[in-house]
């Protein structure tokens, strides 16, 4: 587990940011920023199951500020099992201890292939006190019927302060169903804001994902698109960042560099995803 806190960043990287952080003003709604470093050849991971690291030192401090302005960090049970990763953050918040700061780990995993353990980075990071303890969310269609040994499992977790939510729709086959069903859950669990980090179907999928509003229009969940383009390919084995159709729904979009990466932050706006 990487305990290492951070550098600060510079005023004009913050001021870069500002703009894109979730509103502090209290709110119903849930704010979704969809952020991941891809190389240039979109790739995310240089092959599956494999953690890639592409994130410079400046665009990792930018990363875990994002991470100390959201409620929620949320990612597929895939980057879970590939990345062992500890979902914290370890960037210095003036008047907050670290596990204050860092967002609580958000894990999709319908049929709980997440079989982590005490020693996983985050659940140390959870039981060090320098992170929160996860919350995995699985299909309730799954739960119903469990296994005694998944069941020992997940009391396990519980007893080391996860939580093991089930939610109804999960194991849908309609992504858009399945997301509103997620977003919905982590809505009424108290999130305000949730920070999406991967993988690569979460991305993928996501992007594409609309509701319709109050006034019928299809729009998308996710407010703010924020990448890291790290200067090295991957090759074609790589776990690609693609769409299954073109998007062209990003605007205010601005660009900083940090070190040597470069990073795009943009609004995604939902009405243009309207057929
Ligand atoms: N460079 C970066 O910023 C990041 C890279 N990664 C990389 O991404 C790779 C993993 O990506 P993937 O294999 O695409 O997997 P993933 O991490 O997106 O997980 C996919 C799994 O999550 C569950 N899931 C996701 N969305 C769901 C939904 N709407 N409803 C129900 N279940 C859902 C399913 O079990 C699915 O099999 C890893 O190699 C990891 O290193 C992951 C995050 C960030
Ligand atoms: N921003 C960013 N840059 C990279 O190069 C990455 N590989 C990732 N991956 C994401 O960060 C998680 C690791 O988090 P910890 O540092 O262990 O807390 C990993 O699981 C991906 O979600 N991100």
């Amino acid at each position: 587990m990487n305990t290492q806190p951070l550098d600060q960043l510079s005023d004009s990287s913050t001021a870069f940011l500002r703009p894109y952080l979730p509103p502090s003003a209290p709110s119903d709604r849930l704010f979704v920023t969809l952020t991941y470093a891809a190389s240039l050849d979109s790739r995310i991971a240089v092959g599956h199951g494999q953690r890639t690291y592409l994130s410079g030192p400046e665009s990792k401090c930018m990363t875990h500020y994002l991470r100390a302005h959201h409620d929620g960090i949320l990612v597929g049970v895939n980057t879970l099992l590939a990345d062992n990763p500890s979902l914290n953050c370890r960037y210095p918040v003036a008047g907050k201890s670290y596990v204050e700061a860092s967002p609580r780990p958000i894990i999709i995993d319908p049929t709980f292939r997440c079989k982590i353990g005490a020693s996983s980075n985050m659940m140390m990071a959870a039981a060090n006190k320098i992170g929160k303890e996860p919350w995995i969310l699985v299909s309730s269609q799954w739960l119903q019927s469990v296994s005694p040994t998944d069941l020992g499992h997940i009391q396990f977790l519980e007893g080391m302060g996860a939580r093991v939510i089930p939610i109804t729709g999960l194991q849908s086959d309609d992504r858009n169903a399945s997301w509103a069903a997620i977003l919905e859950s982590l809505k009424r669990l108290g999130l305000r804001s949730l920070m999406v980090e991967g993988g690569a179907q979460v991305i993928n999928d996501l992007l594409l994902t609309t509701a319709n509003d109050v006034n019928r229009t299809k729009i998308s969940p996710v407010d703010v698109v924020i990448v890291t383009i790290a200067p090295v390919y991957l090759g074609k084995n790589g776990v690609e960042v693609s769409p299954t159709t073109a998007i062209d729904s990003l605007y205010d979009i601005t660009w900083e560099r940090f070190g040597r990466d470069i990073v795009m932050a943009s609004f995604n706006n939902k009405s243009r995803l309207d057929p």
